[in-house]
């Protein structure tokens, strides 16, 4: 598969990470990182990067290329995606944040791009694609929104909790760790809260997750609430479910069905141990749900409680479905 990575900020270079240093991506090509930013920046930010820790590969730049290893991946410096040649391309992930119109989210296919890959929701999306919710709706479209971090830790387990024993209505919380859409210091950012240092406070906020898993889940469409709080913590998320079911289900038989359907699932994880939110770094999975947290609350009532790293375990998924678009070949 040969990608191309438009926009080298947190999820663009986690992406590259996995690709150089994650078994079983030995077929990925990069063939081209293009971002605004300059690129001595951008190699020294890949190289020491405070969440994942230092690249255990040397790296340095000549200005047009960047060199990892015995790897050279060529670079550029472009705000319009037009102004490049990328025929050969098989996927552009698109890394941006910005390809929120049409305008914006073509540009990989008129610079020759067989299809592009969107890191976030977007309308101009031909469609959005969460891997364990709604795999078949990928088809044959050319421009896919890999829906966002918190969609594709709570759709999948949806999913899982329809087909066990049917929803009627659910609320989701996600306690968010703070990104780069919220400032260090207040400053004005869209909405009041998320205009607060994010290092500083617990911001209630909104999640696009919610009508995203309307698009994904049609059948749970309007039955599904959720909100988040965004937390003064760097890296992993997690899910808070509170799901009012169709049939009722004790205890028991709810946790071994989950925990089957996990060990069948190859985006959701199952952990029965105490964990904390930093024992989930880099973990690759969609979400992980915490067996102890997690059970019945009254008469077809339940509580799920998991895990995500929003930046690697979405990083993961976005490889994976640019994998799944690079097969279907030329459109
Ligand atoms: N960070 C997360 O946890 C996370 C998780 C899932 C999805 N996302 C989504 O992924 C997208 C990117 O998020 P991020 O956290 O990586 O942001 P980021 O700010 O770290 O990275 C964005 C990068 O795009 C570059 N850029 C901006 N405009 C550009 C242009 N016109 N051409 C080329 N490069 C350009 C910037 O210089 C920057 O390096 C957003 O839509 C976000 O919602 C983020």
């Amino acid at each position: 598969m040969r990608i191309a990575i438009n926009g080298f900020g947190r999820i663009g270079r986690t992406i590259l990470r996995q690709v150089l240093c994650q078994p079983g991506r030995q077929n990925v090509e990069v063939v081209l990182i293009n971002d605004i930013a300059p690129v001595d920046m951008l190699a020294y930010l890949f190289e020491y990067d405070s969440t994942f820790g230092p690249l255990p590969l040397p790296v340095s730049t000549d200005g047009a290329a960047l060199t990892v290893g015995d790897r050279q991946i060529p670079t550029t410096h472009c705000e319009d995606l037009t102004q490049l040649d990328l025929a050969g391309v098989d996927v552009v992930l698109e890394c941006t944040g910005i390809a929120r119109s049409s305008d914006v989210a073509e540009r990989g296919l008129t610079a020759g791009a067989r299809s592009v890959l969107i890191s976030g929701p977007s309308p101009a999306a031909y469609v959005t694609v969460v891997l364990g919710a709604n795999d078949s709706a990928l088809g044959a479209h050319r421009i896919v929104s890999n829906a966002s971090c918190t969609t594709n830790a709570v759709a999948p387990l949806l999913a899982a909790v329809e087909s066990l024993c049917g929803i009627e209505t659910a609320h989701m919380t996600t306690i968010h760790c703070y990104t780069n859409s919220q400032p260090m210091v207040d400053a004005p950012r869209g909405d009041p809260a998320r205009s607060r240092a994010g290092a500083l406070s617990m911001v209630p906020t909104t999640t696009s997750a919610t009508h995203l898993i309307d698009e994904v889940l049609p059948h749970l469409a309007g039955r599904i609430s959720g909100a988040a709080v965004r937390v003064p913590v760097a890296s992993v998320s997690a899910v808070d479910l509170v799901v009012r079911t169709a049939r009722d289900i004790d205890d028991a038989r709810l946790r071994a069905d989950l925990r089957e359907a996990t060990d069948a699932s190859p985006v959701l994880g199952w952990t029965d141990l105490p964990l904390v939110s930093s024992d989930l770094r880099a973990r690759p999975e969609s979400l992980v749900i915490a067996g102890p947290e997690t059970g019945t609350t009254g008469p077809r009532q339940l509580r799920l409680f998991g895990w995500y790293d929003n930046e690697w375990g979405f990083s993961a998924r976005m490889l994976d479905v640019a994998a799944r678009m690079a097969e279907r070949g030329t459109p």
